[in-house]
């Protein structure tokens, strides 16, 4: 990284991916005129795209961009005939996985928070989702997603070991613990520890570390009432830490709390590279219809900006998406009265970016 000048490896992926991938990269763009830094973009193939064309979900081009470049910023893989096909053996999701895996991204980070103009139309109450403003620390490169796996040949059994050790849980653990003390000082372990050894570990270790921590409130939490208790009274979690699987699904339902899982971004962050990606997926049913919502893919942008230490232009696009959202710029999945395309979305955010006064100097 030299002065002003940023290596960022863009994989769009498959389904919505490049659509809401093209607004994140107008957007920096936007950022790069209005701030003066330079973005160099190169691009690599990946998932189901990747597959078609080369036969690899993660071609090694691919791999290689990520690790030369200062950030990665990748859209969404999946598609309906890997899904549908259970004995398909190269699979776009195996593509993803194994970046997290090579780039040592152990710690995928999800905020979540509501915005005024969108509290009405949620399926929730008002009075229980205002101000709900999390942070979930999803481990993300070990657990049952990279266990050992098994399929008997005749289909008559199979199994996904889910394994963790110390070194999983410990960096994510105190990556948690002190974003708890930069916050309101909790932090909930999510996990199945009256049933599974691995989650027995899991709190065995946070109990551990949390002599380190005596400012921070640490409780507990089974998955299962957690997902319940999500809806009932999402307030009450500040911090939530838990392993990767149980983070994969608590995401998607807390996402229903902030208005749409168009909304949610991430970061996935390892000791030397850093990928920013929306949680959602490919969502084939959308591909080329214009009807994504690109603020996910937008917001993980501000989260890369904010890794990069750009601080003022992360701001910058957090205000920008804010004023979209508040003046009902957005697409159909927020219950817009006039729905907004997925690239109008971007050029409203990327026009404001560039146009609006300069809020963010301090003349
Ligand atoms: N990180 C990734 O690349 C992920 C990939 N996937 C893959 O995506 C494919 C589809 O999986 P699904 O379970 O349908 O998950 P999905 O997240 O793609 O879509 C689920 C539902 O969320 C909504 N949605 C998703 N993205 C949206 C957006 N940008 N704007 C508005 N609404 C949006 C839609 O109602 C959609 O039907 C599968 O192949 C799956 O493996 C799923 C999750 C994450
Ligand atoms: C391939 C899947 C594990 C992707 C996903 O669902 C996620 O990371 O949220
Ligand atoms: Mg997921």
């Amino acid at each position: 990284m030299s002065d002003n000048v940023f290596k960022i490896a863009v994989l769009p992926g498959d389904g919505i991916g490049p659509e809401v991938v093209a607004e994140s990269i107008k957007i920096l763009d936007a950022i790069g005129e209005a701030f003066q830094y330079t973005f160099k973009y190169q691009y690599g193939l990946m998932g189901a795209d990747a597959i078609y064309k080369t036969g690899n979900p993660l071609p090694d081009e691919t791999l290689a961009i990520c690790r030369e470049s200062d950030a990665v910023l990748f859209g969404a893989i999946g598609d309906p005939a890997f899904d549908n096909n259970p004995d398909a053996k190269v699979r776009p999701e195996q593509g993803l996985l194994k970046l997290r895996k090579e780039l040592g991204l152990f710690a995928n980070i999800r905020p979540l928070k509501t915005y005024a103009s969108l509290i009405e139309k949620s399926p929730l109450k008002k009075e229980i989702i205002e101000g709900t403003d999390i942070q979930i620390f999803r481990e993300l490169v070990s657990g049952i997603y990279f266990g050992e796996k098994f399929t008997e040949e005749n289909g008559a059994y199979a199994y996904d070991v889910c394994r963790y050790s110390r070194e999983d849980i410990l960096p994510i653990t105190h990556m948690a613990f002190k974003e708890a003390q930069r916050r309101r000082k909790k932090l909930t372990l999510i996990d199945k520890a009256n049933v599974l050894d691995t989650s027995r570990l899991w709190r065995k270790i946070v109990q551990e570390a949390a002599a380190e921590y005596p400012d921070v409130q640490l409780d507990y939490m089974f998955v299962d009432n957690a997902a319940m208790q999500l809806i009932l009274n999402p307030k009450q979690f500040d911090v939530i830490l838990t392993e990767n699987m149980f983070g994969d699904i608590i995401s998607d339902e807390a996402s229903v709390i902030g208005g749409s899982i168009g909304l949610l971004p991430s970061a996935s962050v390892g000791k030397e590279n850093a990928l920013f990606e929306p949680i959602h997926g490919s969502y084939p049913q959308a591909k080329g219809k214009g009807i994504a919502n690109p603020i996910a893919s937008i917001l993980s942008t501000a989260m890369m900006l904010d890794y990069l230490q750009l601080d003022q232009a992360a701001d910058k696009l957090r205000e920008s998406v804010e004023h979209a959202i508040e003046n009902r710029y957005v697409t159909v999945d927020l219950k817009a009265e006039q729905p907004c395309s997925t690239t109008e979305v971007g050029s409203f955010i990327a026009d404001y970016i560039k146009y609006s006064e300069k809020s963010y100097y301090n003349f």
